[in-house]
């Protein structure tokens, strides 16, 4: 059995332990490094795992996998360490690594000792092929539009001192990637990794306010010389957090089984 250690005991992180718990037998929960005390205590006995809250204390007794279901500020805040350490990183919250200064110190450190970034698809797939495309260094045009309803964007900074219709179908942000993580920095990571899976740093990202929908949406657009595709992903808002959608956790889980299994897909 391989032990895995979570950081975040919130709605992903949830979902991420049913999971394991319901259809990989093969993995078993040790610790949940948390803030909100509640939480984690009603975590870790659902789990049965231990509840940690100081980050030196986790980092002394973590599994080997560690799965970040925390937020950019979390995953900023621990990742070196983490990989000081030699161990694996499984992160979600991968909009942290448009700070190109801290991605290249992660895989120096990662390189340096024996780490490992595990950047997963979340939301939406496909980025195995945009790194496929990405080989042959050629121009291309990438373009992601994310719809949500109102309610999964509520309380992004850049909506701050802004009134968002909830009415409406509007546009809510178009621009690059770094800023648009910046102004939705729970909504918009998958902006992040398809620019960064296809290494873009121009891909475009459109986010759109829609009332009437009751999925997350990420349509993405890749042309260049080589190849054409139009991806798009429509997952459920998690119940618990609707900015979330579900499936981005069963990647992490996915991307676990993929670490340890003799068959993996690419
Ligand atoms: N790549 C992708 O496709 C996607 C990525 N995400 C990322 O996943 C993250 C988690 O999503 P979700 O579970 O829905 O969010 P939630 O807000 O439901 O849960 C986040 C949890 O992390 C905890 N947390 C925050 N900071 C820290 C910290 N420094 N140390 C320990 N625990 C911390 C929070 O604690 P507290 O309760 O105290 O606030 C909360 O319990 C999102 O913030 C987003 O960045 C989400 C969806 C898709
Ligand atoms: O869950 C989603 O649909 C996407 C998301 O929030 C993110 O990328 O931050």
């Amino acid at each position: 059995m391989s032990l895995v250690s979570v950081i975040g005991a919130g709605s992903l992180a949830n979902v991420f332990a049913n999971v394991l718990h319901d259809f990989l037998p093969e993995f078993k929960l040790h610790s949940v490094l948390a803030r909100n005390q509640e939480k984690a205590q009603v975590f870790a006995s659902k789990y049965n795992c231990s509840a940690v809250f100081s980050f030196e204390d986790f980092l002394k007794n973590a599994a080997p996998v560690v799965v970040e279901l925390a937020g950019g500020a979390a995953l900023k805040e621990y990742t070196l360490p983490i990989l000081k350490s030699g161990r694996t990183l499984i992160c979600l919250s991968s909009g942290a690594f448009t700070d190109d200064a801290f991605k290249q110190e992660a895989i120096c450190t990662a390189a340096k000792n024996n780490g490992r970034i595990c950047i997963v698809n979340g939301a939406i797939g496909g980025l195995d092929f945009l790194q496929t495309c990405a080989l042959q260094r050629g121009a291309s045009e990438v373009v992601i539009e994310t719809t949500k309803s109102p309610k999964s964007l509520l309380g992004a900074p850049a909506l701050e001192g802004k009134t968002l219709d909830l009415t409406k179908k509007m546009v809510v942000f178009e621009g690059g990637v770094q800023e648009a993580i910046k102004g939705f920095p729970k909504n918009i990571n998958v902006g992040v990794i398809t620019a960064l899976a296809s290494e873009n740093p121009h891909t475009k990202v459109k986010i759109v306010s829609d009332p009437e929908v009751h999925s997350n949406t990420h349509k993405i657009i890749y042309r260049s010389a080589l190849a054409d595709a139009v991806m798009e992903f429509s997952g459920k808002p998690d119940p618990a957090n609707p900015k979330s959608s579900t499936t981005a956790a069963l990647s992490a889980a996915a991307c676990l089984k993929n670490l340890y299994s003799p068959i993996s897909f690419w």
